[in-house]
């Protein structure tokens, strides 16, 4: 059962999820502008014949992040979750970004 305002006097919980909802917000919008920039790099790629999938270029993504969210106190597998999910997506669009 969800605890809601009977046991929360002092709002926290409510002020914390908003603080939550807010960095949620900007953490999908951030997200989408990152998409959008492959969706360009795509439409270059399908203009010049180079295949969606870079691995070299994803493994040092990958590592620039895994550095990145030990600074964040981050796990790497979670690191790497994430940026495998963000990975997919980008291939996915820029498989779309042909069709362009
Ligand atoms: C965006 C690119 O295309 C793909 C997507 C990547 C990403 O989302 O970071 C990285 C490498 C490629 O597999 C690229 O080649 O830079």
């Amino acid at each position: 059962q969800d605890v809601r305002a009977d046991k929360d006097n002092g709002n926290f919980l409510e002020s914390s999820r908003m603080q939550i909802d807010s960095v949620d917000h900007a953490l999908i919008q951030l997200i989408g502008r990152r998409e959008d920039i492959v969706r360009a790099i795509g439409r270059y790629k399908a203009e010049k014949h180079i295949a969606p999938l870079q691995k070299a270029r994803f493994n040092e993504v990958l590592e620039q992040s895994i550095a990145e969210g030990k600074k964040a106190g981050l796990s790497p597998e979670f690191i790497k979750t994430l940026m495998n999910a963000i990975h997919e997506e980008s291939l996915r669009i820029e498989r779309d970004s042909t069709a362009y």
